[in-house]
This record gives C-alpha cells, sequence and structure tokens, in this order.
C-alpha cells in the first residue's frame, strides 16, 4: 500500500466493509471527507490517493461496540489514557488507527497517524493529519455555526489558522457541555499558535 495509486485502490470493497461497520449517514461523510481530503491535497500538495483513502476510513471505528474495543485493547495492548477509556468520541480515533490495519491491510504510518488523531489533533501534526482533521470538519455535509470561515481558510491557504480556530472552536464547546479537555487539543493549539507567531 505504500505507492497508492487511485486505480490500485479497490474503493468498491472498501466503502462495501465499511457500509457493514458504518450507519448510513457516517458512511456519506466519510465519503464526504475522502472528497474533501482530495481537494485540500491539491492545496497543499499531498497524495490525493492516500488522502482519499485516510478519509474514507477515518471513522471506521466509529460504532464499535465495548466488547469490539476491549478486544482490540487487548490484542495490540492499546493504552487508552483516562480520557479516553469508555468514550468512543475519543477512543474511535485510537482504535480506528489499528482497525484500519486490521481490517483494510492499510500499513502506511502517515495514514495510521492521520486517523489516530483525528478528533484530538497532536503536536506537530503531519500534513496528512491536518488535511485529514480539517476535512473532518469542512466536509460539505457539516453545518454549524463557523464552518464556512473554515472552509474559506483551509481553501485559501491557511491551513494552520484554521486548524487552530477549529481547536479554539471545540475546546469552547467542550467547556460549555461540561465535559473534560483532552490536552492534546490544548497541546496541538499552543503547538500551531507558537510556530505562527
Ligand atoms: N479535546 C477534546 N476533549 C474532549 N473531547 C473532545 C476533544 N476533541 C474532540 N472531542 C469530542 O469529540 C467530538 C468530535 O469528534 P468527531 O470524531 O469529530 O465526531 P463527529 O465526526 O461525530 O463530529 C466532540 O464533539 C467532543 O465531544
Amino acid at each position: 500500500m505504500n505507492n497508492l495509486n487511485i486505480e490500485n485502490i479497490d474503493t468498491k470493497q472498501i466503502i462495501e466493509k465499511l457500509n457493514t461497520m458504518l450507519k448510513p449517514k457516517r458512511l456519506e461523510h466519510s465519503i464526504n471527507v475522502a472528497k474533501c481530503a482530495i481537494k485540500l491535497s491539491e492545496i497543499y500538495g499531498y497524495d490525493k490517493e492516500k488522502a482519499y483513502l485516510a478519509g474514507l476510513v477515518h471513522d471506521c471505528a466509529k460504532y464499535f461496540t465495548k466488547e469490539q474495543i476491549d478486544s482490540y485493547v487487548e490484542k495490540y495492548n492499546i493504552e487508552l489514557d483516562p480520557l479516553e477509556v469508555d468514550n468512543i468520541a475519543l477512543s474511535h480515533s485510537i482504535i480506528g488507527s489499528f482497525a484500519i490495519q486490521e481490517v483494510f491491510n492499510i500499513q502506511d504510518m502517515d495514514i495510521i497517524n492521520a486517523v489516530r488523531y483525528h478528533t484530538t489533533g497532536r503536536e506537530n501534526m503531519s500534513i496528512l493529519e491536518k488535511i485529514i482533521f480539517m476535512a473532518d470538519m469542512i466536509e460539505e455535509g457539516r453545518n454549524f455555526p463557523g464552518v464556512d470561515y473554515l472552509r474559506e481558510l483551509s481553501f485559501n491557504k491557511q491551513l494552520d489558522k484554521a486548524l487552530i480556530t477549529s481547536f479554539n472552536n471545540t475546546i469552547k464547546f467542550v467547556i460549555d457541555n461540561d465535559q473534560l479537555i483532552h490536552p492534546r487539543s490544548v497541546k496541538a493549539r499552543n503547538y500551531l499558535m507558537q510556530e505562527n507567531i
């Protein structure tokens, strides 16, 4: 899977498999993220096929049962941190980064990390990690206050500003909902702010 070429990826087979793992709306979202990831790859000079594949599979563990999560944790010795344990909104990214290896035989580290960090982000993100994070936010089906501004930034060569704005939105959202904030997003935000001063 190293030299991906979209003709070489069996997109139909991947989508058919995802169709058994995801609800229809989530599959539609995943296809939209994949398409958006291609657009962003054109703008930021990344491999479109890899971006498409990462977008397609990024949410594959979103509907895993507790039993499935436990079995991945045991099989791969995954250390979920206290915020991720029993929290599928956060754990599906970590578990998904293993599931794509097992289910789709994806071994590309860049894709694996893009899936792993697509919810919280992290410090020093790769281009693909940034592309998938933003594509997840701005794909055509997304509709929340401020999404058009994020699209404008993302499609106009201001990827880091789009990310910082997204981290700000998410951190505010988490606070408004009285939830714990995962520190990776705070670190990701601060890292980009410092880098972009
Ligand atoms: N830093 C964070 N701390 C705590 N929860 C977070 C953080 N970042 C994201 N989340 C949780 O993850 C959710 C978004 O996850 P995401 O995979 O983008 O879901 P969806 O695709 O359904 O919008 C947020 O609504 C929030 O509950």
